[in-house]
């Protein structure tokens, strides 16, 4: 390895690795940890997922943007093991998972948080950990059954435990009850207690969506640093800021399909992208420049573009009680 190499961060290698890649839906990665094709995922008369090829690269972050319903939780839910999906394929590192239920799926590296978070409020926060480490590698029935092995492994667990908690900054609560938690320190537990299972691939709905400004940063940081100790990370994002600040490569969703995919300032500069949140159907969104509201028709190539979120996208989480 050379010098140049070794001083990289990850964030310098994922950059370099995808800079030069078309910004083309489908586009193939150098080095793919997750590739899907044909997925299909119909709602009765309503297809509401229809991705027809996309690869993730492996140590990247990776957004999964597009407007309201344009199925990227539905795809995420078929993608983890927790929804079915009518057609399609795909692979985790090399190795099908089409079929695979999703505690086998976070067995196998790939693990998953939620919009609304999971966290067991009845449950003490250190106990919504150990529950975590459920399915992890090498757990098993016979292993569990000799006294030694379970002790030792029971001590892991815990130890495992309250280091992540010690780096999450929530050790100080491992007794409370997770429900007496902020929101935004939920997110923090949910994120903590995936990292349980030691993934090497971890696909966050929302990180964001109900946390408080003064614990933005501190998340943000987190996720940074799942893909500096060698993660993959995937993420689910309405909060244009955030998905522009931390991601190496955007994938945009609309109406089911992948649209475009790029790097963050040629995704956010692309028409297709501009369209899809403007379109007719797509009422919510808006574009400015400057932070001025224009019409689609005024832009001009290479003009800087914020997207904003539809105002329900800002509501409460809680109102999206189906997820
Ligand atoms: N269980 C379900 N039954 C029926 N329709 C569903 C179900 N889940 C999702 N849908 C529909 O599928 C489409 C895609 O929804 P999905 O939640 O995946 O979109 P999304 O991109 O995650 O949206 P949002 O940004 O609002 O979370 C929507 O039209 C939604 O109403």
């Amino acid at each position: 390895m050379s010098a140049e190499t070794t001083g990289r961060t990850a964030r310098d290698r994922a950059v370099a690795a995808l800079a030069d890649l078309p910004n083309e839906p489908g586009v193939p990665k150098p080095d793919p940890i997750l590739v899907a094709d044909n997925v299909v995922r119909r709602f009765g008369g309503l297809t509401a997922v229809d991705v027809k090829h996309v690869e993730i690269q492996r140590g990247s972050i990776t957004a999964l943007i597009g407007p309201n319903g344009a199925g990227k939780t539905t795809f995420f839910n078929l993608l983890t093991g927790f929804d079915v999906p009518d057609e399609g394929t795909w692979t985790f590192n090399g190795k099908s998972l089409s079929g695979v239920p999703a505690h086998k799926v976070a067995r196998s590296g790939m693990v998953r948080t939620f919009q609304l978070t999971k966290a067991l409020s009845k449950l003490k926060v250190i106990d919504n950990m150990r529950l975590g480490a459920t399915g992890q590698k090498g757990e098993g029935f016979w292993r569990a059954l000799v006294p030694g092995v379970w002790r030792q492994q029971e001590a892991e667990i815990t130890a495992r435990a309250e280091d992540l908690l010690t780096r999450f900054k929530l050790i100080a609560k491992k007794d409370d009850f997770a429900g007496s938690l902020s929101g935004g320190q939920r997110k923090l537990l949910e994120m903590a207690r995936a990292l349980m299972v030691q993934p090497e691939m971890v696909m966050l709905d929302e990180p964001m969506a109900g946390v408080n400004p003064a614990l933005t940063q501190s998340l943000l940081g987190h996720v940074k640093q799942l893909r500096e100790d060698g993660m993959t990370v995937l993420f689910v994002e309405h909060d244009m800021d955030m998905v522009h600040d931390i991601s190496d490569w955007i994938i945009v969703m609309g109406q089911g399909g992948v649209i475009a995919e790029g790097t963050p300032d040629k995704v956010m500069a692309d028409p297709r992208v501009i369209d899809a949140y403007l379109g007719a159907h797509h009422d919510g969104a808006v574009k400015s420049v400057g932070g001025e509201e224009i019409d689609a028709g005024t832009l001009d190539e290479g003009d800087s573009v914020t997207l904003v979120p539809a105002v329900d996208e800002l509501d409460d989480e809680d109102g999206k009680d189906r997820k």
